[in-house]
């Protein structure tokens, strides 16, 4: 079956469908991963995009069900040059086809990506359509036009519950605005004991949870669709470690007044080089960003440039100067792409264990247990203790 890439700058590409049948507007990105199709798709940071594929061929290695990154792909449409039909891996269980149609997302093939790509960084990212209905372009042009490109996608993919990933060491809330399942994946490793938490939680909900420290994860869209983030941060801020993951990064540079702008084209790929300005040295990075933080409007605010890309010198980490919080807005969790920045996840534990020392005053759980508990017991005739119900 045929299936049509409209552009909003006109440009009409005709390909091989695959996956779903329909139509499906999106904002149309480029990442130039050679591997690790699965999890790009299922990062739920690519939630209302069309995903063009640089590298040419795609699917050839299947899908297995442990490689996701979220519990379903929120992407809006998949392009390819080759997409092959029958993968040749013992791990794979599902073909890519079959799993686009599973989750009502269309592909396209046979088109030339070079092409696509090279216009995506000349006018930057457009909005597009992808149809595989027997429509003429003008019908088409129309179906774009009715369509606005999706706004406020990290309530979208945001979990709704509260949700644990146990473990004996340090307690991390995850703010979750989209997190891939590698950073849980990072924290599990080193022993943590992992609480999920919705996007909108509040200062007050995570001071329930007596964490060590907080995680801002990854997510979709423009950070300035998440201000409830941002007073969160600010609530926070001081009183535990926090480390913020790309659009943790942009809400983290937010609530210290900071600002965050849109790239022309982004960075998507696992070949990004990240500096460290403090070390010097450099690091290949995984990345997947449309959003930057503006370089003058970190200037007068209490945060330092830790980080910045050696392609285009964006900035890519932060660190607050006065208070045990930083961030990059790169992948250290990888999947896809090197796992070189690893060590921030074990950086971010060392940061929590110098806060603790520095702070014995701060609350452990078990006197925040205790406290509570001392505050809400009653008793009852017979004098039996009881604790009041939340
Ligand atoms: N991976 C992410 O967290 C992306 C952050 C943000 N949505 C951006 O595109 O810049």
């Amino acid at each position: 079956m045929q299936a049509k890439l409209l552009l909003e700058d006109g440009t009409l590409f005709v390909g091989k469908s695959f996956g779903a049948e329909g139509n499906s507007v999106g904002e149309v990105v480029f990442n130039t991963g050679i591997t690790g199709y699965q999890e790009v798709l299922s990062d739920p940071s690519y939630c209302g995009q069309i995903v063009t594929m640089t590298y040419p061929l795609i699917g050839n290695y299947g899908i297995t069900r442990d490689d996701f990154e979220s519990i379903r792909p929120f992407i809006h449409g998949f392009v390819v040059r080759q997409h092959e039909e029958s993968p040749s891996n013992w791990r794979s269980q599902f073909t890519l086809d079959y799993l686009l149609k599973e989750y009502g997302i269309l592909g396209i093939s046979d088109i030339d990506t070079r092409m696509l790509t090279r216009k995506i960084r000349q006018h930057g990212v457009m909005k597009g359509l992808l149809s595989t209905e027997d429509c003429s372009v003008e019908e088409l042009k129309q179906m774009l036009n009715k369509d606005n490109l999706m706004t406020d996608q990290v309530s979208r993919v945001s979990t709704k519950n509260v949700f644990s990933a146990p473990g004996s060491n340090e307690r991390i809330v995850l703010v979750d605005y989209g997190a891939k399942s590698g950073i849980v994946r990072d924290l599990s490793k080193r022993g943590c004991d992992v609480v999920v938490v919705p996007h909108d939680t509040t200062a007050d909900e995570i001071r329930r949870l007596s964490p060590d420290g907080i995680l801002l994860s990854n997510g979709p869209g423009d950070p300035k669709d998440v201000p409830h983030g941002v007073k969160m941060i600010q609530d926070l801020l001081g009183e535990y470690p926090i480390f913020g993951i790309c659009l943790g990064h942009q809400l983290f540079a937010l609530s210290c007044g900071a600002d965050t702008e849109k790239l022309k084209f982004g960075h998507r790929g696992g070949n990004h080089p990240v500096k460290d300005l403090e070390s010097g040295r450099c690091y290949i990075t995984s990345q997947n960003h449309g959003y930057t933080v503006n370089e003058d409007s970190v200037k007068g605010t209490e945060l330092v440039v830790t980080h910045i890309n050696n392609n285009d010198k964006t900035i890519e980490g932060l660190r607050h100067s006065k208070h045990a919080a930083f961030s990059v807005q790169y992948h250290p969790e990888a999947a896809p792409g090197p796992f070189d920045s690893s060590y921030l996840f074990d950086d971010f534990i060392k940061m929590i264990r110098e806060f603790k020392k520095q702070h014995p005053e701060a609350p452990r759980q078990s006197q925040m247990l205790a406290a509570w508990q001392a505050n809400n017991k009653t008793q009852t005739a017979k004098g039996e203790l009881h604790y009041a119900q939340k």
